[in-house]
């Protein structure tokens, strides 16, 4: 977990001398727009995405599915026709869905949605489709849909560990059927077969048989935007068994879908009020999502604060003091890191549980934020599943990213409190939010 020589790049982060007062528009979520975008493709008509997302993980995505044979043409308006928001404003992607071909090559980068949606999607292509992406992409895990589509009908060349780089070698079709997977260490897993399962002759039924179940809401958007474009899902939920998601096969609707803002991206700036005591208004935060970022209402008013949602947006009001909590983020586990930079800076100790498949992720989180925070003067030590956090007075200096964008935006958090912090390679956030330099700066006035 050496830092990466090539980022000696540093970003002063601006301290907050005062309270934060601002809006700030926060570019779409992530999740959903590579979840539409999948969709999309795979639908038997057009559909359009309004404001989508555009940073790394969702080019990447969009590139991908060009590279099998969609047509995703990007259009920017500012006058009523192509509109990406109600005032008929802003960006706008028309999805033509065709048939899916090979041979191609995929990029995924560092994007467990990438990497994990769509080897599904390559069975379904008329040829060979070859899987790559950053150094981090072959530690990430990726067995569960491998092996998952082996036993669906599926042919992959890998190198024997069901990870990157392999090649999915389409068929035109898939059978699929029932399949057995332990998505212990990853959440992407089910959604990954539940996504294409529509495209498959028998569908699918994914039976999960590991004994804890990460990031249970993004497996709900799953299904919810699963069910938006027409298609029939039975889970636990809708008095199904435990564990146990069905999707019956049958053709996709095209769908013209309005982007929700990301949720977990809001988390900075909502820290930003907390940490000094500041207001900040998120418009257009969704009355109803399956976002995880929605639990930070929750988290961060238990850590100090209060909101107030409205139809116009979220409002979220720093007290001037910062609590401690003891809390399980199983279900929302990329919060983790802005979460850890909010604890390092509040009154009592944290304890934050339920995270150890963090170890996974973009980096080591729970071993990032550790090492970094304790860099600065903290007293992090790791658990078997996340982090105890007793707070100290920090110190200026380098916060390390390791190519994680969400370690970067916790050394953000953390330099508004503390003078001096400078954070390596804060370009790593244009892997979800590109413009995050920008709408710091702009929220703090500087
Ligand atoms: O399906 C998704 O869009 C995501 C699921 C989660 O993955 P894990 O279940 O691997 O944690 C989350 O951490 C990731 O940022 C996005
Ligand atoms: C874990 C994350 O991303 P990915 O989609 O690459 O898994 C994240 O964004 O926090």
């Amino acid at each position: 977990m050496a830092p990466n020589p090539a980022h000696t790049v540093l970003w002063p982060a601006p301290h907050a001398s005062e309270a934060v007062a601002a809006t700030v528009h926060v570019p779409g979520s992530k999740s959903v727009t590579n979840r539409a975008l999948v969709l999309a493709s795979l639908a038997s008509e057009p559909g359009w995405l309004r404001r989508p997302l555009r940073s790394r993980d969702t080019l990447l995505m969009a590139g991908a599915l060009r590279e099998m044979g969609v047509g995703i043409e990007e259009t920017v308006s500012s006058s009523s026709s192509g509109a990406g928001s109600p005032d008929g404003t802003g960006e706008a992607w028309r999805i033509l869905p065709a048939g899916l071909r090979g041979p191609a090559t995929v990029d995924v980068g560092n994007a467990g949605t990438v990497m994990r949606f769509l080897p599904p999607v390559a069975a379904l292509a008329d040829g060979p489709v070859r899987f790559d992406g950053d150094p981090r992409s072959y530690e990430r895990p990726l067995n569960g849909v491998v092996d998952a589509l082996r036993v669906l009908g599926a042919r992959i060349d890998d190198d024997g560990r069901g990870a990157l780089p392999l090649t999915v070698h389409g068929g035109g079709a898939l059978d699929g059927g029932t399949v057995e997977i332990d998505a212990s260490s990853s959440s992407q897993f089910v959604s990954a077969l539940l996504l294409s399962a529509p495209r498959f002759n028998q569908g699918v039924e994914v039976r999960h048989t590991g004994s804890t179940l990460p990031s249970m809401p993004h497996i709900r958007m799953t299904v919810d935007m699963l069910r938006a474009v027409g298609a029939q899902v039975d889970t636990p939920e809708s008095g199904g068994e435990p564990n146990v998601w069905r999707v019956t096969p049958g053709a996709l609707l095209g769908r013209d879908l309005t982007i929700e803002p990301d949720l977990s991206n809001a988390q900075p700036f909502l820290a930003a009020a907390l940490v000094t005591g500041g207001r900040v208004l998120i418009p257009d935060w969704p009355a109803r999502t399956t976002q995880p970022g929605d639990r930070l209402r929750e988290i961060f008013t238990e850590m100090g604060g209060s909101c107030e949602l409205a139809d116009y947006g979220l409002v979220f009001t720093g007290s001037g003091s910062i609590h401690g909590i003891d809390v399980d983020l199983g279900d929302v586990g990329e919060l983790t890191p802005g979460i850890a930079a909010v604890a390092a800076l509040a009154d009592s100790p944290s304890t934050l549980r339920g995270v150890s498949h963090l170890r996974l992720h973009e980096t080591d989180r729970l071993a990032a934020l550790t090492k970094e925070i304790n860099e600065l003067g903290g007293d992090v030590t790791e658990t078997a599943d996340g982090l105890h956090i007793r707070p100290r007075r920090l110190h200026g200096g380098i916060f390390h990213t390791y190519d994680d964008h969400r370690m970067a935006t916790a050394g953000a958090i953390i330099g508004l409190a503390v003078e001096g912090v400078q954070i390596e390679n804060v370009a790593t956030t244009a892997k979800t939010l590109p413009d995050f330099p920008e709408l710091w700066t702009g929220m703090l006035g500087v």
